[in-house]
């Protein structure tokens, strides 16, 4: 895969200018002013691949928006490398721009007035997009995220989950490389939020367009991603795949085994059977009741196989039920290990 991504040690300070409280305090503040710093990226490094979607998360005030302004060339940082589809982002900005498709999702690129459509023609004058090729994105677009109804409407007299999904056709008027989505998902309902997540997923299969993905909602991640970067604090904590993170995190399987309700063993003969796994080498009985047991394992020791053919043997099994760790919750035990 090509590498169309490349940070390399970016960091970016921003200097907030002192506020005073007393109006004297603040004249005098005009000549001499003070600052406080507010280092937003430290040596951040990132590399992404052509056609993958990466998930970019961390805590609020991570560095994430700033990344994404830096990669998108909203943003000069003070040091550091920058090279996107071999571009410098805020030096070739003009003809940078033709390649990459870039969403905030707490602000919007839309005329707020005025009809989506005209938004959208604006658009294709600014990218210099062919008029024939521009009636069939706008037509593939309408179809694929259901604006026909919504294109002849100001965009305030939209709800969020329509005017999201205009933005992210506005994005991709002009068949960009790169999509940059700074929490794409905010405060949009459940019936959105799938309608934004199947479409990222099916225009990133179709056409190849590489994707990176800002949001809190893990539900984003793990429907999108398999590989997620954590920032904290400005710097790079964690780059690897969900699967890896699993491992890491949850190195234990659980399972849930259901007993047939017309089992052929006693309460007492299953206890008894049960209360032998304490001295299994693979399998812990976490617990058990009249109805079910809980056990535990190592996947990279036993397989659940092994426990069904085990338990078989003594027990009549109805169902099995495989317990993983929500991503949710494996993120927060990332978080916590880097304390961010
Ligand atoms: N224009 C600015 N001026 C001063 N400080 C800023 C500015 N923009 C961001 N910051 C600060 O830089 C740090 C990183 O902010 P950034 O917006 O990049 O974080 P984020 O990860 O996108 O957060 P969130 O998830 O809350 O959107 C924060 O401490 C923020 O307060």
């Amino acid at each position: 895969m090509q590498e169309i991504i490349r940070l390399e040690s970016i960091s970016k300070t921003y200097r907030i200018a002192e506020r005073k409280e007393t109006m004297s305090a603040a004249l005098q503040a005009l000549f001499k002013r003070k600052y406080t710093y507010v280092e937003a990226l430290k040596e951040v490094s990132i590399s992404m691949y052509e056609g993958e979607i990466v998930g970019y998360i961390g805590p609020n005030g991570a560095g994430k928006s700033t990344t994404i302004k830096i990669m998108s060339g909203i943003l000069v940082p003070d040091q550091g490398v920058c090279q996107v589809l071999g571009m410098t982002p805020w030096q070739d900005r003009v003809q940078y721009v033709q390649h990459i498709g870039v969403v905030f999702g707490q602000r919007s690129q839309l005329w707020w007035d005025v009809p989506v459509l005209d938004s959208f023609e604006l658009l294709r004058h600014i990218y210099k997009i062919p008029s024939q090729e521009y009636r069939h994105t706008l037509t593939m677009l309408s179809e694929k995220l259901e604006l026909t109804s919504l294109l002849q409407r100001p965009v305030r007299q939209l709800s969020l989950g329509q005017r999201m999904r205009c933005e992210i056709a506005a994005s991709l008027l002009h068949h960009p490389k790169i999509l940059f989505l700074d929490e794409p998902t905010i405060g949009l309902d459940a019936e959105s939020k799938l309608a934004v997540r199947s479409f990222i997923k099916q225009i990133n299969q179709e056409t190849g367009v590489t994707v990176l993905l800002t949001t809190h909602d893990m539900s984003d991640i793990e429907a999108l991603t398999s590989r997620i970067i954590m920032i904290g604090s400005g710097q790079k904590l964690y780059d690897g795949s969900l699967t890896q993170l699993r491992h890491q995190y949850d190195s234990l399987s659980q399972v849930t085994v259901k007993f047939a309700p017309t089992s052929s063993n006693s309460a007492l003969e299953r206890e008894l059977f049960l209360s032998t796994f304490h001295q299994h080498d693979k399998f812990t009985c976490v617990s058990w009741t009249n109805t079910e047991a809980v056990f535990r394992f190592d996947p990279a020791a036993a397989t659940l196989t092994e426990l069904v053919t085990d338990l078989s043997v003594h027990v009549d099994v109805a169902n099995i039920a495989v317990h993983t760790t929500p991503v949710e919750e494996l993120i927060l035990k990332l978080y916590k290990e880097y304390k961010v």
